[in-house]
Formats: structure tokens, sequence, C-alpha cells
């Protein structure tokens, strides 16, 4: 303890700042914005680590290109008042925050995108905040995602910058996703129950990568605390991106094997994402569904933890801890 702990009122240091951090978003539905957010995100070595010289041209001269126009309507279709859902709901999260821990500023910030980490962790530091503890909003560890938000406290000089790696077991936040299942079986009765988790190129997990194993976890541990059996829940993986294999089962996959086996409701979850975005709103409760209706079968989709009081309460109790560490 030092002595402005001693002397400060409530809480931590009084210098102290949160900052939590989720992927990142386009600032508006339309090709030009949908490109420029996934060629930052798609150009950072951490997500695709072809080398430069052959990826950096083929990204910009044909990926991105091809791909905005495609993906830019699906953002449509799932963009609320406020903007993109995974900033809509980011936001929500750190205002409801900043409610539970008084004398700690706390703020949100992309990874790729706006608001952007590098230039929310120069502001703070410019402002005077010496001790800042970065919240990545991903519940399991990659290097994709979670070391990418090191690179960027790296690159700014991580002095007196402290970063939570995962919160994939931490209890209180399987307790608040597991009673979201349970309230969806108070609503609607039991139904197999789908995890699935955003995917990752094999190679990825091969490399060492832990986060299939934190996924697994995650799930099992969910899985428990909402009461269910084994054979009454799998895992699988979405959002497949290139050619190049990714984890497995599929989330397609699986569905199209629950209904060939005569499984006629799923409810899918989704505990790899803190907020919902384009991946769980569209490529669930969208596409997904259709395709899993066209086979005769109901999905219904569980929504993320979101800006939801029992989130900021797991958020908050987490980065506390984190905080009051020395
Ligand atoms: C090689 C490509 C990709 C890797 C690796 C990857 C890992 C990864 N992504 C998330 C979380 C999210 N991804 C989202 C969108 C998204 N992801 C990729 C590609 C990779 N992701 C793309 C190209 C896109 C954009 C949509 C598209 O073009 O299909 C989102 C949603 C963002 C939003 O604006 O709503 C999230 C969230 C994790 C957790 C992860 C590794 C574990
Ligand atoms: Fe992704
Ligand atoms: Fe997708």
């Amino acid at each position: 303890m030092n002595a402005s702990t001693a002397s400060a009122p409530a809480p931590a240091r009084a210098s102290s700042a949160v900052v939590l951090a989720n992927l990142g978003t386009p600032d508006s539905p339309t090709p030009p914005a949908v490109r420029r957010y996934l060629g930052e995100f798609l150009g950072d070595p951490r997500v695709v680590d072809l080398p430069r010289l052959f990826w950096l041209p083929l990204l910009h001269g044909v990926v991105l290109p091809l791909r905005a126009p495609k993906v830019a309507p699906k953002y449509a279709s799932v963009w609320m008042e406020g903007g993109s859902p995974l900033a809509v709901y980011t936001r929500g999260l750190a205002d409801a925050v900043a409610e539970r821990m008084p004398g700690v500023r706390v703020v949100d910030a992309m990874r790729y995108g706006n608001p952007s980490l590098a230039a929310v962790l120069q502001d703070l530091r410019a402002s005077g905040f010496e001790d800042i503890l970065l919240v990545p909003l991903y519940p399991q560890y990659s290097t994709t995602t979670t070391a990418s938000m090191q690179d960027v406290v790296d690159r700014v000089g991580g002095t007196g910058i402290r970063v939570v790696q995962d919160y994939h077991d931490d209890p209180a936040w399987v307790e608040a996703v597991a009673a979201t299942i349970r309230a969806r079986h108070r609503e609607h009765g039991p139904a197999h129950l789908l995890f699935s988790f955003h995917g990752l190129p094999q190679k990825v997990v091969d490399n060492g990568d832990p986060y299939q194993r934190q996924c697994e976890a995650s799930a099992a541990a969910i899985a428990a605390a909402a009461g269910l059996e084994p054979g009454q829940w799998d895992v699988s993986y979405q959002s497949r991106f290139g050619k190049a294999k990714w984890l497995e089962p599929s989330t397609s996959g699986t569905l199209q094997r629950l209904a060939d086996q005569g499984v006629r409701e799923v409810d899918v979850i989704a505990p790899g994402f803190a907020s919902d975005c384009l991946e769980t709103l569209e490529e669930i409760s969208m596409e997904l569904a259709e395709e899993f209706a066209a086979r005769g079968g109901k999905l219904r989709y569980i929504p993320c933890l979101n800006d939801s009081p029992g989130h900021a309460d797991v958020i908050a109790a987490l980065a506390r801890r984190h905080l009051d560490r020395d």
C-alpha cells in the first residue's frame, strides 16, 4: 500500500483506470467503412500470419473489394439505433461497470476501428492515469485476439498497464452465463444446447494457442452450473474464414448432424463473445437458424451477457480483483 491508497476515501488508487476493450466493428454498415475496418483487422499479423508481401496485396487487391460489399448488408441487417451492436453493448457495459467502480475511470475501446485502443491508452496516460487495467472482453485467451491487445500495449509503452489474460473459468462469469440458460429453460422448456465459439485456424491451436482448451473448459463449467447432463450439449466452432482447416466440428455441421439425428429444438449460446455482434445476430440467429428451420428444426439463440447488470457485476468484480493485486 502506498500513501495515496491509504488517503483515498473510497477505492483502490486515485489514478486507476479500467479499459474494457473489444474486437472492434465498422463505423457504419457501408462497403467503405467495412473495408477500412476489415483492412485493419485482417492486416494484423496476429490474425492472418501469412507473409506480408504475399498477403497485403491479396487482402487489399482481392479480399477487401470482394468481401466489403458482401458483408456491409449483413451489418445493415443487425445495425442498431446507436450503431453496431458490438459497439453499443460494449459502451453500455463500460457505463454499467463505471457505476459499480466509483473513483475509477472506466472506458471502452476497440482493438480495430473506434474508439481506438492505442488512442484511449495514450489519452489516459496524458490525463495522469498511472495504473491502467486493460480487460480484453475475450473470456478465452487466444494469440489472435488477447495477444494482439498486448501488442498495442507494448507499442504505447507498457509501464503501468496490466492486461487481464482470460476469465474462461471465472466462477461468477460461469454462473452468469449459466443463469441465462436456466432462464431460457424456464421460458421454453429444455432443449439440446449448442455452445458455439468463434473458430480459429487449426494451425494456431497446433502451435500452442490455449483457446480451444479454454472454450471446452468454459462449456463444461457452464453446462455443469446450468444442471445439464453429458449428452444434452455440444461444442462447435463458427465463422470460418479462408481456405485453411479451421477448428472442428463446425457449428453448421453440428446443427446438420443434430437435425439428421431427429433433434428438433436446439438452443445456441455463444460464450466466447462478451457482446452480441455480427457473428451471433446475423450468422447464428439468422443464417444458421434458417438452415436449421429448412431441416424442420427450431433454433433459439440465447443472447450474450451484453450490458446486463449481471455482466457488469462480473466484470467490475474481476477488474477490482486485478486492480487490488500489486
Ligand atoms: C483469420 C481470420 C479470423 C480470425 C483468426 C478470427 C478470430 C477471432 N475473431 C473473434 C471475434 C469476432 N470476429 C468477428 C468478425 C470477424 N472475424 C473475422 C475473421 C477472423 N476472426 C472476420 C473477417 C470478421 C468480420 C465479418 C466477416 O467479414 O465475416 C466479430 C464481429 C465483429 C462485429 O463487427 O460485429 C467478433 C466479435 C474471436 C473471439 C476470435 C478468436 C478467438
Ligand atoms: Fe473473428
Ligand atoms: Fe461470420
